[in-house]
């Protein structure tokens, strides 16, 4: 047991956060619990919050404190955290990673490597281990990234790209993963493939966090919905009564017909 966490610990649980920016209410009061083993999908229309509350979990923001010093946002049930720590429990993959990555123009191979070291690039001070090493390699050649082991970050294509940030985070072989629009930019095949290696990472046991404004990007493994709206939390529930018609039209405010295909949700405008 890790620091009094058991089964039954929230993977993420967020209470009350409020984020502003120029007096701006960017999270407004959200509170939120996602289990652990809990496949979740955060939907919501573009402007509704999501990223902002990806960077929360990452630190990239700091919401209003409560007033009796409570916690805002407990992650397996903890607020503090040492980094290594934290990294072997939630892996985050964000855009804003992909930007930052891009800038740093090291191998794909040492993009995962550094992920050991919680930096961006390996330093002369980082010494690399053989089980690192191949550590490094494993979680390239589990999402299909082998061949691009030697190329400059930089250069890779955005499904390539976004490939390689997931292997350092699985490097760590975190328990759940926080992805933030992860089929963003990718090619139908690439994109399909994408949710296969998904649907297997939640079958062989880490808790998928998809942030997505897409209904088919929720793979069949998924069964509970968040939906966001405004900075607040609109609905949330299983995922067969949040994609009913109804409610994702009122959500994206926009009338849409929604059929269900080998577990997987396609939402049409009407
Ligand atoms: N640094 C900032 N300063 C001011 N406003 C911001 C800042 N960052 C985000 N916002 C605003 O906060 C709101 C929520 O943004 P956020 O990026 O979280 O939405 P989102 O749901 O991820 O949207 P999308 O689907 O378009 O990515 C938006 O209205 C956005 O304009």
């Amino acid at each position: 047991m890790l620091g009094g966490m058991d089964a039954t610990t929230p993977l993420l649980s967020i209470d009350r956060a409020t984020v502003l920016r120029d007096g701006r209410a960017l999270l407004d009061r959200l509170s939120l619990d996602i289990a652990q083993g809990q496949h979740t999908a955060i939907l919501g229309p573009n402007g509704s919050g999501k990223s902002t509350l990806v960077k929360l979990v990452e630190r990239r923001l700091y919401p209003l404190v409560h007033d009796d010093g409570s916690a805002v946002v407990r992650i397996f049930g903890r607020d503090r955290w040492n980094v290594a720590e934290l990294r072997s429990l939630l892996g985050v993959v964000s855009s804003d990673l992909r930007r930052e990555f891009e800038a740093t123009h090291e191998t794909a191979l040492d993009t995962v490597l550094s992920g050991f070291f919680a930096s961006m690039t390996l330093g002369r001070d980082h010494v690399v281990t053989d089980e690192m090493r191949t550590r490094a390699l494993d979680a390239l050649a589990r999402v299909g990234a082998t061949p691009l082991v030697d190329r400059d970050v930089s250069t890779l294509s955005t499904g390539e790209a976004r490939r390689v940030l997931i292997a350092r985070a699985l490097v760590h072989r975190p328990r759940a993963l926080l992805l933030d629009e992860p089929c963003a930019g990718l090619d139908p095949g690439t994109r399909r493939r994408f949710l296969d290696l998904l649907r297997q990472l939640a079958r062989e046991g880490t808790t998928l966090v998809l942030v997505t404004h897409h209904v088919e990007e929720i793979v069949p493994e998924i069964g509970h919905v968040v939906m966001l709206s405004e900075g607040r939390l609109y609905a949330e529930g299983p995922k067969e009564r949040m994609l009913a018609e109804a409610r994702l039209s009122a959500l994206f405010d926009w009338p849409m017909d929604v059929a269900r295909v080998d577990g997987f949700y396609d939402a049409r405008l009407r």
